[in-house]
């Protein structure tokens, strides 16, 4: 059974159709990226899994549940944006254990979750620091900690690591690749980056105007694509495409 299952998953805003006849399975413990040019619905998509955004047609289950009416903080996943979104009056600590003293957590499981993740992620000599005391890699593991702590049944990714220069971006992708492998969890991973979902992904999910060129392994979309936007937008560099003329099979006499 998939973890995550799109049916038929259409979003308007009005008379706008962003994302049309969407329909996609992540199996338990799958690494899904999703890329496309932008504009294509990828936030979009990733905020209806999240319950952030209702869905105008279809359906959507997780594990098995229907979640179409279901608000975020019921369906158990956690999201990671882009912008880290920590609260800059709290310390490290504070911030990663905040869902949980929300949700009235018991002080000492408390304590050991948020030890747990400090470890995981390597922040445990920065736990009484404030967000504002720390480098872009370093919020973006905080952020990543406070998922974490809540162990969701799977995690969303809308851009990361698109804040951090090229080489921490490189360490951090790295890190929640190992991440994946240490806890075994669904993902969904948005990017722009190419050799990110490449080297991320079990499966890539190419989106182009709100619906789904291809959904596949990364080498099965690059050395099979269905339809020429896929093979001129998998791969970094480009393919080359050109035009020829098909004179049929040689027959020899
Ligand atoms: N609240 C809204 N009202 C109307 N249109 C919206 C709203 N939110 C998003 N859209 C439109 O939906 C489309 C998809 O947006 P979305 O943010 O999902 O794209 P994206 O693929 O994540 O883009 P990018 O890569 O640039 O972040 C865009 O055309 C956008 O203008």
């Amino acid at each position: 059974m998939a973890e995550i299952e799109l049916k038929h998953v259409g979003k308007s805003y009005g008379h706008v159709q962003v994302l049309n006849d969407i329909s996609l399975e992540m199996a338990n413990g799958e690494f899904v990226v999703l890329v496309g040019p932008s504009g294509c619905g990828k936030s979009t998509l990733l905020r209806m899994i999240a319950g952030l955004e209702d869905i105008t047609a279809g359906e959507i289950t997780i594990g098995g549940k229907v979640v179409n009416n279901m608000p975020a903080k019921e369906r158990d996943i956690a999201m990671v944006f882009q912008s880290y979104a920590l609260y800059p009056h709290m310390k490290v600590a504070d911030n990663m254990s905040f869902s949980l003293r929300l949700a009235g957590t018991p002080k000492a499981e408390i304590k050991a979750r948020v030890a747990e993740a400090a470890d995981i992620l390597g922040l445990i000599d920065l736990l009484d620091r404030l967000p504002r005391e720390l480098s872009g890699g370093q919020r973006q593991r905080v952020a990543m900690g406070r998922a974490i702590v809540r162990d969701p049944r799977a995690f969303l990714f809308d851009e990361p690591l698109s804040n951090l220069d090229a080489k921490l971006r490189v360490k951090m992708r790295g890190e929640i690749k190992r991440l994946h492998q240490r806890l075994g969890k669904t993902m969904v991973y948005v990017t722009h980056d190419q050799t990110e979902a490449m080297t991320m992904a079990d499966k890539i999910v190419v989106l182009n105007g709100g619906r789904i060129e291809q959904a596949g392994a990364p080498l099965e979309l690059y050395n099979n694509p269905a339809n020429l936007f896929v093979a001129g937008f998998i791969g970094s560099p480009e393919m080359n495409l050109f035009e020829a003329r098909y004179e049929g099979v040689q027959r020899s006499r």
